[in-house]
């Protein structure tokens, strides 16, 4: 079968599905494809059931850290509830997906795509698609482990799907989804190891705060072991064995291996090079207006192009970028700057703009604020201990260069200093707004003086 489209979008997550929409409300002919249910990464087992998962973390972490404020001890989790009441929270995604594209006019495909030729796309064996525009849009998908071994090792998604969770959970990688997925399993009672390859945890956070957030961890019992290499998984007598190379050779026993040892593009099953699209290792290889740069008729946004950020945010920002330049010709480029983001730890750890290290070397003249909230209001009355945070904060201007907060609500108070970094707030112009008190936002007054 041969049909035609204005747009073709291949992959229906945060990107795809925001861009389709866009476009079609440009009043172009929209067709999108999807070899998987409708909806992408974050909807369907990415950001949002992890963090309907960590918010049941967080009630049970924070009941113990409260246990000496009138709190009753334990809380427990009941995790096969949990995961059939995340599961009823995440499983509507691909029906309402669906939906909106319905009611929008677009066309909808079924199966994998994969380039034919620069102008068209193959929808498995008997569709193929010529379009005027192709997007592709087909996220990240786990880095594959290549060690011998690597079979019995699950994904986050399965681990998110377990009807029961095992005594002693695994994770190989140190970054935000390991911290996060290993509070959980420890809410849930696991005992809880995390192998890291490199010599810290949270390789993209700043040093200082990033080992803040391991020693709160390891605080709820969390083992972290750093500079170590999965380099081997087998099975022997039920449990899981995995050998890390680093320093030494050791073994890891555990139930359960969940791999969390980052993401890449997910792009060989699209076959670009059929396409005439350039791509690295980081994705597709676009210009400033997010066009690829060797088939003008491509574009790429999210997950899957080169540019810096692995998150939803970012992908549903390029998706408006791409369609607006594909709608009206190449005028918009993305905007990077004060970019949040978070390690949904407990208790978080979040930040915006640069690190000090980053800071340093850009050699511009700075004052750091920095130090522990424990004795700050917002902590005792949740008995928060190890909170910090640290705010980079240029002299000349008072412009925040770079803000990170370890604390309950940290997450959601980084917005703040997303808020001035991207509009070049100062932080005297910050400190006349008067925020709700007492809040976790009114703290914010303290740290930027
Ligand atoms: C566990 C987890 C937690 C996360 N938490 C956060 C968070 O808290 N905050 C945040 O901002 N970001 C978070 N992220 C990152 C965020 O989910 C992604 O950045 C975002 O979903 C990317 O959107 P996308 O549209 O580029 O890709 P996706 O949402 O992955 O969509 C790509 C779609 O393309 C489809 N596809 C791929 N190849 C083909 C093909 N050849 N043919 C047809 N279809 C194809 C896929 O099936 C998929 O549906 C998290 C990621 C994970 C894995
Ligand atoms: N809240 C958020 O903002 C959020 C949450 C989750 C994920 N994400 C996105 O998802 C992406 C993936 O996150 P992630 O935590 O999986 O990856 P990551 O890239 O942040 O961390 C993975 C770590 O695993 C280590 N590693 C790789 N192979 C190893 C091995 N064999 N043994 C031991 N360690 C090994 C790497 O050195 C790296 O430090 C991130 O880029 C992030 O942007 C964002």
């Amino acid at each position: 079968m041969q049909e035609t489209a204005d747009v073709l979008v291949i992959g229906t997550g945060t990107a795809g599905f925001t861009l389709a929409l866009a476009c079609r409300k440009g009043g172009r002919q929209v067709a999108v494809v999807d070899d998987k249910p409708y909806g992408g990464t974050c909807g369907r087992n990415g950001c949002e059931p992890e963090k309907y998962l960590m918010q049941a973390a967080q009630v049970v972490h924070l009941t113990r850290q409260m246990s000496g404020q009138g709190i009753t001890v334990p809380a427990a989790m009941d995790w096969p509830a949990l995961i059939r009441s995340k599961s009823a929270f995440s499983n509507g995604v691909p029906e309402r997906t669906e939906r909106a594209f319905q009611q929008a006019g677009i066309k909808m495909y079924f199966g994998t795509a994969h380039f034919l030729s620069p102008e068209t796309v193959a929808i498995g064996s008997e569709t193929t698609v010529r379009a005027e525009t192709i997007v592709i849009a087909t996220g990240a998908r786990p880095a594959p482990l290549d060690f011998p071994g690597a079979g019995l090792v699950v994904e986050t998604s399965d681990f998110m799907e377990m009807k029961n969770l095992p005594r002693r959970v695994l994770f190989i990688g140190g970054g935000c989804l390991a911290l996060s997925f290993g509070h959980v399993a420890r809410a849930a009672g696991a005992d809880v190891t995390i192998l890291q390859r490199g010599e810290r945890v949270l390789k993209n956070f700043d040093l200082e705060m990033a080992q803040l957030a391991a020693k709160a961890a390891r605080a709820r019992g969390i083992n972290i072991v750093t500079g170590i290499t999965a380099a081997m998984a087998e099975k022997v007598q039920g449990a899981f064995m995995t050998y890390g190379k680093g320093g030494c050779t050791e073994a890891f026993p555990s139930d359960l291996i969940v791999n969390t040892s980052g993401r890449i593009p997910d792009l060989d099953p699209v076959d670009p090079e059929a396409g005439a699209v350039a791509r690295s290792a980081r994705g597709v290889t676009v210009n400033e207006f997010l066009q690829s740069v060797s088939n003008p008729r491509v574009w790429a946004i999210g997950d899957a192009c080169d540019s810096p950020y692995l998150l939803s945010t970012v992908a549903d920002m390029e998706a408006e970028v791409a369609a607006d330049n594909i709608l009206t010709g190449n005028r918009r480029r993305p905007d990077y700057q004060g970019v949040p983001s978070m390690a949904q730890a407990q208790p978080p750890l979040s930040f915006v703009g640069l690190t000090e290290a980053q800071a340093r070397q850009s050699g511009k003249k700075f004052r750091i604020n920095r130090g522990s909230t424990d004795s700050w209001p917002s902590s005792r009355r949740i008995g928060q201990q190890g909170g910090f945070y640290k705010v980079l904060i240029e002299e000349e201007t008072g412009k925040i260069l770079g803000a990170h907060l370890l604390g309950q609500n940290a997450g959601e108070t980084i917005n703040i200093f997303a808020l001035a970094l991207k509009f070049g707030i100062s932080n005297s112009e910050l400190r006349q707004i008067l925020w709700t008190y007492p809040t976790f936002i009114s703290d914010v007054k303290d740290m930027i003086e």
